[in-house]
């Protein structure tokens, strides 16, 4: 499927609706499942193709994964028993996928050597490579290992103490992939803090890890045990429904078994902020990680201000959170959000092209955007440049356009949400 148009809808949302498992855990579970002696399951799995592209990593090491529906169940004998790939490994459009990889491949005594689309040939993957080089793994790669493609030796690394000097989960879950088999103590500190599933799911899988006042320490003394993992819903793709609903009038939606870790809940304090009625209820805990169902009550929005700690805690909502912010009164300000130019395009030129062609007004910054609202969007053509995050933030503003908004291409749409159509359709009935 290439290009598509889509109709404002006419009524309000409501129902319940449960996304698909969250990408993130989703990633980890399958790296640790594979790291792991033993048998793990994985339920709720999200079969996007990033999380493929993940699965497809172990299998070339010939670890066994079987695929039923979004179940999956993994039997591994631990890195000892991993085979070196003949053929490159291919990471398709996943950073996470390449970061935490990279961190695997750093603890390997095999020669690997990786590559991915376009997108990821063009990220940044030094804010992997120098930690893991100071641990003592080989790298060579385009621009002095700085991009993909790349070539990696791996083995015999040695703890380090290491800050993070971006505010990244990927780095940091990098380095303590690569703690995981290292000599001695890795200890990672952060400022601020940034999703912690990898902590999470180190400790439930048996490793010896602790946590304390943003300093993350792992020693390599104990091997992984394969465990039971049931992910919950992804919040990054429920908040295109909770801003859908906290923008068409009269609608109420619930977002049943979303994934409710404080690390990642920026987007529903910022709703609330905005003044969207959010309720949250049957919240639960398993494995680490925190489980709920979300309402959203549509209510009238008005602008905030986005910036400082609060960034790593919604940095993929922020292109939906944007088309909220256009239809709020008053003026919404995102700052201290330039990692967003590192993504799997610029979002902050993707956001403001695709918003401004459908009528909003925005103007970007180096680091973020000024957004002024109330606009009544009017639709038009927009491109989404090949990322599921605009792409998706792009068909949820067709909601509440008065005329048709053509996208260029929606196909990226598979890589975290595959579903995604069938899910609109649910709440609007639209097509
Ligand atoms: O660790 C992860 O699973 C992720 C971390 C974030 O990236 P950064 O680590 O680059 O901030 C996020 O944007 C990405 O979608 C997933
Ligand atoms: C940035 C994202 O993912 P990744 O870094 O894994 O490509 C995302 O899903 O929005």
């Amino acid at each position: 499927m290439k290009d598509v148009a889509l109709r404002p809808v006419t009524t309000p949302l409501s129902g319940e609706l449960r996304v698909p498992g969250d990408k993130s855990i989703s990633h980890r579970a399958v790296i640790l499942g594979s790291l792991a002696k033993g048998t793990t399951t994985i339920t709720n799995f999200l079969t996007g193709e990033d999380c493929i592209r993940t699965v497809e990593a172990f299998r070339q090491f010939g670890v066994s994964i079987k695929q039923d529906g979004t179940s999956l169940q993994i039997t591994s004998d631990g890195p000892e028993s991993f085979t070196e790939p003949a053929i490159p490994l291919y990471f398709g459009n996943s950073g996470t996928t390449a970061r935490l990889m990279l961190g695997v491949l750093a603890g390997l005594p095999l020669f690997t050597s990786v590559y991915g689309d376009a997108s990821l040939a063009s990220r940044p993957m030094d804010r992997v490579v120098a930690p893991l080089k100071n641990m003592g793994a080989r790298f060579d790669g385009r621009s002095g290992g700085s991009y993909l493609p790349m070539a990696v030796k791996g083995g015999h690394l040695k703890g380090i103490h290491y800050q993070l000097p971006v505010k990244s989960a990927q780095v940091k879950s990098a380095v303590l992939l690569g703690g995981l088999s290292a000599d001695g103590m890795t200890e990672v500190t952060e400022e601020t803090p940034t999703r912690n599933h990898s902590e999470n799911m180190l400790r439930a899988f048996g490793a010896d890890i602790s946590e304390a006042n943003g300093r993350i320490r792992i020693t390599s003394q104990k091997a992984l045990k394969g465990i039971d993992v049931h992910v919950p819903g992804d919040i990054s793709s429920a908040a295109f429904f909770m801003t859908a609903a906290a923008i068409v009038p009269g609608s109420q939606l619930t977002l049943k078994n979303t994934g409710l870790n404080h690390t990642r809940t920026g987007i529903i304090d910022v709703l609330r902020d905005m003044g969207t009625g959010v309720a949250i209820s049957n919240q639960h805990t398993m494995g680490g990680e925190t489980f709920g169902d979300v309402t959203i009550t549509q209510q009238k929005l008005k602008g905030t201000v986005i910036d400082g700690d609060i960034i790593p805690r919604l940095i993929d909502e922020l292109p939906v959170i944007a088309l909220a912010a256009t239809q709020a009164e008053g003026q919404t300000v995102i700052r201290d959000a330039k990692e967003l130019r590192l993504k799997e395009t610029d979002r902050i030129d993707a956001i403001t092209d695709g918003l401004t062609r459908l009528g909003a007004q925005i103007t970007p910054t180096d680091d973020g955007m000024i957004i002024k609202g109330v606009s009544q969007l009017t639709g038009g053509k927009a491109a989404a440049y090949n990322d599921h995050r605009i792409a998706m933030m792009l068909a949820v503003a067709s909601f509440i356009t008065r005329g048709e908004v053509v996208i260029d291409d929606i196909s990226s749409i598979d890589i975290s949400y595959p579903n995604f159509f069938r899910d609109v359709q649910t709440i609007t009935r639209k097509w």
